[in-house]
């Protein structure tokens, strides 16, 4: 997919099963929301497929329509149009929609229901676009940013929601920069830079997929660590960072812990307080992505 002399997604391929949680990330430009737009049907790509449960896009727009729901980054209401009014309305273009008022109480939107669109707060309007993109019961959910600018409250009711929705059978698309929020929601996660998936599988698998993890311990300044690298497997490393204070990194399996515990009491030494630090998905991604502003 190209604007013009820029090539925004270049080969990116994924599928998504059913009744998942899918989260795409990648830094700012990667081609996440071009992604998502070309399958929401905004963007005809200039080469390569798209299907949307089973359809294309932009030729099958009208029978995708009722089944698909749609948040995008910003916008997707008119201007002057009062927040519940808009949810209203949505609702009456669905055969069966949710309840609107419980839809507006769950996602705090009661106290602005009169409110003009353009005056709510950026927290305000996310809200009510993600109420627009689910109150038509789709059975597929685009939601790009989804928690961009929300507080706490309305971040966790927005997981919530999409749990429940999991829950229900739907199957939600969504791109987020947040590594916890995809951490906690998503079944897989897809990581993409410069328009393509660099990496690709559940959140844990990812975040184990990395550099090392490690253990840290405190015990008496000087320990040989040579040799307690040589009883350890062999791309492990071992460093006294402050006389007393060691860190190993390698694969840390409890294999690994029971070697470095049984070599301490074979010197005759108590590790103390042992810590194992697990890499996160963020520590992934950053690994993955670089350290570099785009
Ligand atoms: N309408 C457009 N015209 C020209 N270039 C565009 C247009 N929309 C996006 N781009 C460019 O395409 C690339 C991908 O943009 P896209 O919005 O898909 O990235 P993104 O991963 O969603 O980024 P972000 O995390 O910042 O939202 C960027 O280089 C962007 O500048």
């Amino acid at each position: 997919m190209r604007y013009g002399a820029v090539t925004a997604v270049d080969g990116l391929s994924l599928d998504v099963s059913p009744g998942t949680v899918t989260a795409i990330l990648g830094p700012n430009g990667a081609g996440k929301t071009t992604t998502i737009e070309t399958c929401e049907g905004f963007r005809r790509p200039q080469s390569g497929s798209v299907r949307v449960l089973g359809l294309d896009p932009i030729a099958d727009a009208a029978t995708l329509r009722p089944a698909v729901g749609v948040m995008l980054q910003s916008g997707g209401a008119w201007s002057g149009v009062r927040a519940g009014e808009m949810l209203r309305h949505m609702a009456s273009l669905h055969a069966h929609p949710l309840d609107v008022d419980a839809l507006v109480e769950r996602l705090g939107l009661g106290a602005c229901g009169s409110t003009p669109y353009r005056r709510l707060s950026g927290g305000q309007q996310q809200r009510l676009s993600l109420a627009m993109a689910v109150v038509g019961r789709p059975r597929l959910l685009f939601l790009d940013e989804p928690t961009a600018g929300l507080d706490p409250q309305a971040r966790h009711a927005t997981w919530d929601l999409v749990d429940e929705l999991r829950t229900a059978g739907v199957t939600t698309v969504l791109t987020t920069h947040f590594m916890h929020e995809a951490e906690a929601l998503s079944d897989v996660v897809h990581i993409v830079d410069a328009g393509r998936v660099i990496a690709s599988g559940t959140p844990a698998e990812l975040a184990e997929s990395g550099a090392k993890n490690t253990v840290r311990f405190t015990a008496r300044p000087g320990l040989d660590v040579i040799d307690l690298m040589r009883a350890l497997p062999d791309d492990t490393k071992v460093d006294e960072q402050q006389p007393g204070h060691y860190v190993i990194a390698g694969h840390v399996d409890p294999g690994l812990l029971a070697t470095l515990t049984s070599w301490c009491a074979a010197q005759g030494v108590l590790a103390e307080s042992v810590l194992v630090e697990r890499q996160t998905l963020e520590d992934r991604f950053l690994e993955l992505t670089g350290k570099a502003l785009r």
